[in-house]
């Protein structure tokens, strides 16, 4: 694999994954559209520069320059609740704004100078909002105690500080690389290399057993929420790609330079003593306890882990839907049908997916012809992984059947998983390579 260049991967400018919807636990009703981007230095936030008030209130005081150590004056927030910024501002005199990294349910983050100990750092600026401030004191919450136990401070976003700023709760955390769902998108949805995968995998599976030893369930696992540590990354010749004709620029992939991840987002993390009965979770990832309303725990979050390696293997997300009826029938074409003892304890909200309390209501219950190739064209998952992976997909597929048991108690804990011949390299059973 030859290395062409080590490059930096720009955080700006990161356009939003499609797909990326927010959180049902906290937020559905007020989650509009997208925020603009940040304008070199203007203002971030729409709001305030289409505001009368505003333009004539504080344009004078960005002609002036914007001062270097004390904070700018108060402006109010844009209509969601966002903290509106400029670029080279102060958050507090110890932090300078650099660039906005990322966006978010909750708020904006920011990468920024910490004046105080001269190193770049990620700052979460979590929106008014109460309903988001709360959150963000129990993610802090979490957070700090993730930090007393992860004594490499490998396996989790390390928290560096929190303060109340003109009412929007901020999280210094240290400053990580982009996520696997950039890499993904960046390479315009083409897979990782199988050794890859097996490493994030490892590491993605420590995180959570050492999560789940601390009696924590993170929910909200997705390519999105697991970054790499280095920005740095390498070109490489995409030989699948070669033999095809492609766009300019796509005969070359790039891959991390180096791969160790780090979990981020614990606002919807739970601990195991709360209620589990609400719905959770991006909906791709979303285990079918919780479609059915039969309660969750800790194996939601490797049913999780199972999506997530087929996404990095395929490039594209498993489970594209929106709905959960057909979201259940996708389940089934992969995996096979549901086990009728969870069909029979399905919730009042979800009887309406079966007939007669016996089957899938499926196809007949689809809402439309599209919907019913969606379902058709999903492959089974043993297929599904020869498509993508060259060797190592006998250990793949079992590994993954053990995530995917459609009855949480039979599906593999994390550090089951860690033991799987695909992780130890013990794949003699499954007759390698196919
Ligand atoms: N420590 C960090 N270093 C670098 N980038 C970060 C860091 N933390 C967050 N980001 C970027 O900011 C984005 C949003 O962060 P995060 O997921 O914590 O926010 P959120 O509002 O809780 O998002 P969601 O809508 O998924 O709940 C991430 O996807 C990532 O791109």
């Amino acid at each position: 694999m030859e290395t062409q260049r080590i490059v930096e991967f720009p955080h700006q400018n990161l356009d939003k994954r499609p797909r990326k919807r927010p959180r049902l636990a906290w937020d559905v009703p007020d989650h509009v559209p997208p925020h603009p981007k940040v304008l070199p230095a203007l203002y971030c936030g729409q709001e305030f520069v289409n505001s009368v008030v505003s333009v004539f209130s504080y344009s004078s005081i960005y002609y002036k320059g914007i001062p270097h150590n004390g904070s700018p004056p108060w402006r109010p927030d844009d209509k969601e609740g966002h903290y509106v910024f400029a670029v080279g501002e102060n958050i507090t005199p110890r932090y300078r704004i650099l660039s906005k990294m990322g966006e978010g349910t909750f708020g904006q983050v920011l990468e920024c100078l910490d004046n105080e100990k001269k190193e770049p750092v990620a700052i979460k600026v979590v929106r008014s909002i109460n309903k988001y401030r709360e959150a963000a004191m129990i993610e802090i919450d979490v957070l700090q105690k993730l930090a007393r136990h992860d004594v490499g401070g490998s396996r989790c976003v390390q928290i560096r500080n929190w303060f109340d700023y003109r009412n929007h709760i901020c999280i210094v955390f240290e400053k990580l690389g982009p996520s696997l769902y950039d890499f993904l998108r960046k390479n315009h949805y083409r897979s990782f290399p199988i050794d890859l995968v097996r490493e994030f995998g490892r590491q993605l599976l420590e995180s959570l057993a050492f999560m789940h030893d601390l009696r924590l369930i993170h929910t909200d696992l997705k390519p999105e929420n697991i970054l790499l540590v280095s920005s740095e990354y390498i070109k490489v010749p995409d030989y699948k790609f070669l033999s095809r004709s492609g766009k300019d620029g796509s005969y070359f992939k790039n891959l991390p330079k180096t791969s160790a991840i780090k979990l981020i987002d614990f606002g919807s993390t739970a601990f195991e003593h709360q209620d589990h009965s609400y719905v959770v979770s991006t909906r791709h990832y979303r285990a079918p306890e919780v479609i059915l309303g039969l309660g969750w725990s800790y194996p939601c979050d490797l049913w999780r882990v199972g999506c997530i390696l087929v996404e990095l293997c395929s490039g594209e997300a498993l489970f594209q839907t929106h709905e959960n009826l057909e979201h259940l029938a996708m389940m089934e074409r992969v995996l096979g049908p549901l086990p009728q003892h969870m069909i029979m304890r399905a919730d009042r909200r979800s009887e309406k997916y079966f007939r007669k309390g016996a089957r899938l209501d499926w196809p007949e219950g689809a809402t439309s012809r599209e919907s019913m190739r969606a379902v058709w064209k999903l492959p089974r998952l043993q297929n599904l992984v020869m498509q993508h992976v060259d060797h190592s997909a006998g250990a793949l597929i079992d590994l993954l059947q053990g995530l995917f048991r459609f009855d949480p108690s039979e599906r593999l804990k994390a550090r089951e998983a860690l033991r799987h011949p695909f992780f130890t390299g013990d794949i003699r059973r499954y007759g390698y390579p196919l």
